[in-house]
């Protein structure tokens, strides 16, 4: 059976500079679920024209939207760089030149031109849960998050704060705190 081999990481966004180009539809998908997972992340979104569902996001958020063509000299200080343009040279400009400077380039939309997938997310209090399917089926993606936000309680949550908070009590003796973790964690997989 084919394996996904992509791996993971969650990224803190609010931290990174991410540059996003195109202001349609598919610029506003991948800010929309960018903001969705991270409504900190730290984003410049750069296009000839905005639609004002764009507009309004970026508002909300509190965004930076600047009116522009792609200029190479948008990439200084990028770490992840998002190309959107219906454009496809542009798109592919955005890739050699990020490559050029080693910034992590995803052309919405087309997988040969992808360092990264974005993939379907889930969020519930501080659980995250990203889900691919190695680019195979982006719909499945969604329907995948779609049920996972359904059937993972809201109250997750709780659960992990008070392991947070039993841990904490645990803190001096590192093999101590493992044993004692997973008798406590043990049955939450017994059905
Ligand atoms: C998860 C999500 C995240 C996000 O966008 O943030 C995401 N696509 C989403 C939705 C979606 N995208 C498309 C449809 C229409 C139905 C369909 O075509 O299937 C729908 C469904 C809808 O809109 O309802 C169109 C599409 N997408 C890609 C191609 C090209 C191709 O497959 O070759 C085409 C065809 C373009 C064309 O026709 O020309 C490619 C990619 N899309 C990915 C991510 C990456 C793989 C993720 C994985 O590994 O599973 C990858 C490889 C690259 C990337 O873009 O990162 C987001 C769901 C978020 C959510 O709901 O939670
Ligand atoms: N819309 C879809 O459902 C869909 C589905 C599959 C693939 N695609 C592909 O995804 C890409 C984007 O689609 P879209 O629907 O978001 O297009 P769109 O027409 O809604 O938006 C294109 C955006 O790119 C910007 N742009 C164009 N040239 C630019 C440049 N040189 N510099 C800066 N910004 C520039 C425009 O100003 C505009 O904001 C296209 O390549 C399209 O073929 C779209």
């Amino acid at each position: 059976m084919e394996q996904n081999e992509l791996y993971p990481i969650f990224l803190k966004v609010s931290q990174l500079n991410v540059l996003i180009v195109g202001g349609g539809k598919v610029a506003y998908e991948k800010l929309h679920f960018l903001l969705k997972s991270s409504p900190h992340a730290k984003v410049l979104v750069v296009a000839k024209s905005f639609t004002s569902k764009l507009k309004k996001i970026a508002l909300k958020h509190n965004t930076p939207i600047m009116f522009g063509e792609y200029d190479k000299s948008l990439l200084h200080k990028q770490h992840i760089v998002i190309a959107a343009t219906n454009n496809s040279e542009v798109n592919k400009q955005i890739y050699t030149d990020s490559k050029a400077k080693n910034i992590l380039v995803n052309v919405a939309d087309t997988p040969k031109l992808c360092d990264f997938y974005l993939g379907g997310i889930v969020t519930k209090g501080n659980v995250k849960i990203a889900i691919s399917t190695n680019g195979k089926s982006p719909i499945l993606t969604k329907r995948l998050r779609q049920y996972f936000e359904e059937v993972i309680p809201n109250n997750i949550n709780e659960l992990t704060e008070n392991l947070d908070l039993y841990r904490e009590t645990l803190k001096d003796n590192f093999s101590n705190k493992v044993l004692q973790l997973n008798k406590l964690t043990k049955t939450l997989l017994i059905k």
